[in-house]
């Protein structure tokens, strides 16, 4: 098949789309194609969970369902992999012979690496490779989000009936190659869920919700964007995040850079630093913002109020709740700047929303200098903050150990405790959360 497919083609001409693996990325693009009107969609998730899956799908004609994936590779014109990335190797060796002539072959894994030497291994060499990556999660719209299209093993004609096949998401199509993608998502995606993460651990380890901390500390719109991308992680699949993290050899000097540059604030902080510490941040500023200081606002602090947990004060940020020293965006921005990173190199390309929003809010401190001065001097003089600042090196430093060690059980351990603290929480976080990030995205704020 060299022409370009529409949705509205006859049934018997349209392509036969497979998607292996039907976990919360391949049930979202079943759901979209299926809406659209593509007919001949094959799907499979494990033996184990063949009954389950028929009886969810049995409303939609034109979703077929099998017990695995050879059968759903035999006979499918594009085949789509939407499973853990850490199986992926494992799972194409297994359905990957079965792949039907001049079929077409993607996978969804977060990380490519793996995802590239799986196809290129089990692959049957008359097959095309187009593979795919949505920059975002499964309860997000998928209208107007970054896909990358990645065309590694392909005539231009088979990268075009990957467009069309996916045309119904609406999202926006950016070509990268698998390189190109590993290096955009460790800037993007892992150092950031590297910062959130460590966050939830540092609350979780203190034992306390942050919003409802004796001092009401965390309060205002920095801080909502905090707590509610950070509970939003703990509430989705830790394997997507250790995937991500671990397989991906440039994320892992990037979370290790993070880590370095919290630890190395916070002894500033603590040595009573102050002109060292100002002199840091400052440089760092400098060097990821100067360029960028013409950049819009991306958010407005008091729109996020809206989205806050919990109870709202009465009115904004109240006067008498004491200075953050923001460690977590101090870190971070020393970390870009270390890297040689310029983050709105990536926002005008391959930017999720919770790295829109991370951004953001690091913009938000680092243009306000009244504000960022305050933060440097908190975090020398004020010792609110300090027990938590301590667990969040103490955190940040654990998970870049894990990630560096790359122990998929270890993380999947520290995601599990951190997570189940936060879990009387999620529907209330994930609600608030995906308000906000409709409200960011839509440039509300
Ligand atoms: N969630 C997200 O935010 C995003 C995830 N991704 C990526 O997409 C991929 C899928 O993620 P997601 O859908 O969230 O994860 P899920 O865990 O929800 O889905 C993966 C599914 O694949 C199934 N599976 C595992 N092995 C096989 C097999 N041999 N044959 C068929 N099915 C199998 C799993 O079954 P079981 O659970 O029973 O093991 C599960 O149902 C990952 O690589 C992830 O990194 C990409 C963009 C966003
Ligand atoms: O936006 C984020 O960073 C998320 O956490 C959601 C997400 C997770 C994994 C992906 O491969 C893409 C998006």
């Amino acid at each position: 098949m060299s022409r370009a497919p529409s949705p509205a083609d006859a049934a018997d001409v349209q392509p036969v789309i497979g998607l292996i693996g039907m976990g919360e990325m391949g049930r979202l693009y079943a759901r979209v194609l299926a809406a659209a009107g593509w007919k001949r969609i094959h799907v499979c998730d494990l033996p184990a969970n063949y009954e389950r899956l028929k009886l969810d799908m049995q409303e939609t004609s034109s979703i077929t369902v099998h017990a695995d994936g050879h059968a759903v590779s035999r006979i499918s014109d594009f085949i789509l992999y939407s499973v853990e990335a850490e199986h992926i190797s494992r799972v194409v060796a297994q359905f990957g012979p079965s792949t039907k002539v001049g079929a077409i072959v993607g996978g969804q894994t977060s990380v490519k690496a793996p995802e590239r030497d799986a196809f290129e291994t089990y692959l049957p060499t008359d097959t095309h490779i187009v593979s795919v990556h949505s920059l975002h999660g499964p309860t997000v719209s998928t209208e107007g989000q970054p896909l990358v299209i990645i065309a590694h093993r392909a005539p231009d004609w088979a990268t075009r009936i990957v467009e069309s096949i996916l045309a119904p998401l609406k999202s926006r199509h950016i070509r990268l190659s698998y390189e190109e993608h590993d290096v955009v998502t460790a800037n993007t995606q892992a150092v950031t869920h590297a910062a959130f993460l460590s966050m939830g651990t540092a609350w979780s380890s203190q034992g306390e919700y942050p919003w409802e901390g004796a001092a009401g500390l965390f309060v205002g719109g920095i801080e909502t964007v905090k707590v509610n991308i950070a509970i939003r992680i703990y509430s989705n699949k830790w394997h997507v995040y250790a995937g991500l993290a671990i397989l991906n050899p440039v994320a892992r000097l990037q979370i290790a850079q993070f880590a370095r540059s919290a630890t190395e604030l916070f002894q500033l902080m603590i040595s009573g630093g102050e002109d060292a510490l100002r002199a840091r941040v400052h440089a760092a500023r400098d060097k990821v913002f100067g360029p960028n200081s013409n950049a819009p606002l991306l958010l407005r602090e008091e729109v996020l109020g809206q989205f806050q947990l919990g109870k709202r004060p009465e009115r904004g940020v109240p006067e008498q709740a004491p200075e953050n020293s923001h460690l977590s965006l101090l870190a971070m921005v020393d970390c870009w700047a270390a890297l040689g990173i310029n983050p709105f190199e990536h926002l005008a390309v391959a930017a999720t929303p919770i790295f829109r929003l991370w951004i953001g809010i690091a913009q938000t401190l680092f243009h306000n200098a009244p504000r960022l001065e305050r933060a440097i001097k908190a975090g020398v003089e004020d010792v609110t903050y300090r027990g938590n600042d301590l667990e969040f090196v103490v955190a940040a430093r654990g998970w870049a150990q894990c990630v560096a060690h790359g122990s998929f059980d270890l993380y999947e351990r520290r995601f599990g405790e951190t997570s189940k603290f936060f879990e009387p929480r999620f529907e209330e976080a994930a609600s608030l959360g995906g308000r906000m990030i409709r409200a960011v995205m839509e440039g509300t704020p």
